[in-house]
């Protein structure tokens, strides 16, 4: 409890001083000024955020997020038939089983109990939390929490453009749901996975369903052609965390980007600790000093985490490159943008061909049918998580609009889960549940719409990367695939986005996605692009099979 005192009054005291600069600010009449840059300084300092709130309602506030996340990172259950071993962690214990069991009854015990120490616990908290927000949100002059987190695009259509991206890539979703659905029925029976219904949540390797990488084998188009698992060549050539941070490093120094500083090595946090509770949910930090970055992340050895650790390091290499910004610039040209840099990067990391260089895999056989066992993986995640990186603020945003009224937090959730995602609860679900609560960005009150507008993003950038390293020609896609590009060495590549990564958020976002693609807008082309073989063969397979491509809202037998 001493640590989380510590941190309340750090943000008391971080809040009061913000005051203080904002009540300088807003003596200017801003909105008056001619210079555009002094004018964009101006407007991003009006934004005082949850500091404007009287200093009694902050610390409430501060204490209701920080008790929330506390609840979620203390969380420990009991094993599957064994009463005794209760000190199951969400990580790695749970991710661990959910990721790798294939025991129906085991999953579902591990899905329902974490929800039971999570949901009903935080219910009443998050209420609070909710009332607290939206006064802050209107204090800083927005309607609600909704309108002050929309506030970060800069964008009068931004939902619209959102709800019209989702729309373009639903029907690529639906195929994959499809035959992932078939596959777990072919495993499971159709006592467990119906034919036309929605698929039960416990089974797609995922405490939340958000990606089913980690079923890929059941859904290998060409199983004889097997992709390898790189977690048991990682475990082979006894690669620690540390090694694992080091090879990522490589990867962005080779592109010309810029090594971890000192103090990163001194201070980051790259395993859990075994002596006390640490909030095990990856993160990277900036210290705004122009060398102390750090990344907490409780890493395993495993695939799933190579590519997070190219996720976190991709946020410290924004962090390096606008350090020299005036203050209020240091930050991503919008939220999706910060989300997308390691994820950009691990698109080339992850390729059989890249993996194969760094010896991560023996070398690989080309073929059509490993492409598509390799784009059936990726697509697995990448796909998969759109429905779910669009539900949770779509949930929150109407939580915050008072839409979704606390009666039916829980009920609401499971109908947006149903409508986009077609997943449903293996358990019966109440309004004394609160499964929401069971992902750390509703705890943590971290926004999640930027994760979405990264998957997109993150494939307009790859393309325009991969053309600049001379690994994709846009007028000849076939000859070498989107999906077979590998920046690695490309120092064109790299200075390409180094140039937006030194501009922090100095510029309106279109203005920065220009400098990268050409392009002004959020563009699903090339995320289908990149996909377009395993679309086209999904869509054969599913006729084949006559698999019905959708799920209907109510089953037989159902309540
Ligand atoms: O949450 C994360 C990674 C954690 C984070 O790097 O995004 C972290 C979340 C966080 C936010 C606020 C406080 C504490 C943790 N965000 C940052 O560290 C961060 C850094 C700079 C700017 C903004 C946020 N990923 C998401 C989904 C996701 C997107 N790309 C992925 C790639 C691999 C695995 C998961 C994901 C998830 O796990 O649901
Ligand atoms: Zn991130």
């Amino acid at each position: 409890m001493l640590f989380s005192r510590l941190q309340l009054a750090v943000s008391g005291e971080f809040a009061k001083f913000s005051k203080g600069q904002w009540l300088e600010t807003v003596k200017f009449q801003w909105r008056t000024f001619k210079d555009p840059n002094l004018k964009r300084q101006f407007k991003q300092l009006s934004v005082l955020g949850t500091a404007a709130l009287p200093e009694d309602k902050y610390e409430k506030y501060e204490k209701t997020v920080a008790d929330m996340e506390s609840i979620y990172s203390k969380a420990k259950i009991c094993a599957y038939n064994n009463s005794e071993k209760c000190d199951l962690s969400l990580e790695p214990e749970m991710t661990e089983i959910l990721a790798n069991s294939r025991n129906e009854a085991e999953l579902k015990h591990i899905w329902t109990e974490w929800r039971k120490q999570t949901g009903a616990t935080i219910r009443p908290l998050y209420n609070d939390y909710v009332k607290l927000l939206n006064e802050a949100a209107r204090l800083n002059n927005f309607t609600d929490a909704a309108e002050y987190w929309l506030n970060s695009y800069d964008t009068p259509d931004f939902k619209e453009q959102v709800a019209e991206l989702w729309k373009q890539l639903r029907p690529f979703y639906l195929e994959v749901h499809a035959y992932m659905r078939r596959k777990l029925r072919e495993k499971y029976g159709e006592s467990i996975v119906s034919k036309r219904g929605p698929i039960p949540a416990h089974l797609l390797g995922n405490m939340w369903a958000q990606t089913w990488g980690n079923i890929a084998e059941l859904g290998i188009p060409y199983p004889d052609v097997k992709p390898e698992d790189i977690t048991k060549y990682l475990v082979q050539q006894k690669f620690t965390p540390l090694k694992m941070f080091k090879t990522a490093e490589e990867f962005f120094t080779s592109i010309n980007l810029s090594p971890m500083t000192e103090e990163f090595w001194k201070y980051s946090v790259i395993e859990k600790p075994k002596d006390r509770d640490i909030v095990c949910h990856a993160s990277a930090w900036d210290f705004y000093n122009g060398r102390d970055f750090r990344i907490k992340q409780c890493t395993e050895v495993s695939e799933e985490d190579f590519v997070t650790v190219h996720h976190e390091m991709g946020h410290i290499e924004y962090y390096m490159q606008y350090k020299d910004q005036p203050f209020i610039y240091r930050e991503g040209a919008n939220p999706g943008f910060h989300e997308a840099i390691g994820d950009v990067i691990a698109l080339s990391v992850i390729t059989p061909k890249h993996l194969s260089r760094i010896g991560l895999l023996p070398n690989v056989t080309q073929s059509k049918e490993a492409d598509l066992n390799y784009l059936m993986k990726v697509a697995l995640d990448k796909i998969v998580f759109l429905p779910f990186g669009y539900l949770m603020d779509l949930w929150r945003w109407q939580v915050f609009k008072g839409t979704i009224p606390e009666k039916d937090y829980n009920c609401e959730w499971w109908k947006l889960r149903l409508n986009y995602q077609g997943v449903k609860p293996p358990t019966v679900r109440s309004e004394k549940d609160f499964d929401p609560a069971a992902k750390y960005h509703i705890v943590s009150s971290t926004p999640y719409i930027r994760y979405f507008v990264s998957f997109i993003l993150q494939f307009q950038f790859h393309e325009a990367l991969c053309t600049r390293a001379g690994e994709f020609d846009p007028n000849n896609p076939s000859e070498k695939p989107l999906h077979q590009c590998d920046i690695y060495q490309s120092k064109e590549a790299g200075n390409l986005l180094k140039t937006v990564l030194e501009m922090g958020s100095s510029k309106p976002w279109p203005d920065a996605l220009e400098v990268i693609t050409g392009q002004r807008n959020m563009d699903a082309g090339p995320l289908l692009s990149y996909f377009a073989p395993i679309h086209n063969w999904l869509k054969e397979e599913n006729k084949k099979s006559g698999e019905y491509v959708g799920w209907e809202s109510t089953e037989k037998g159902d309540i």
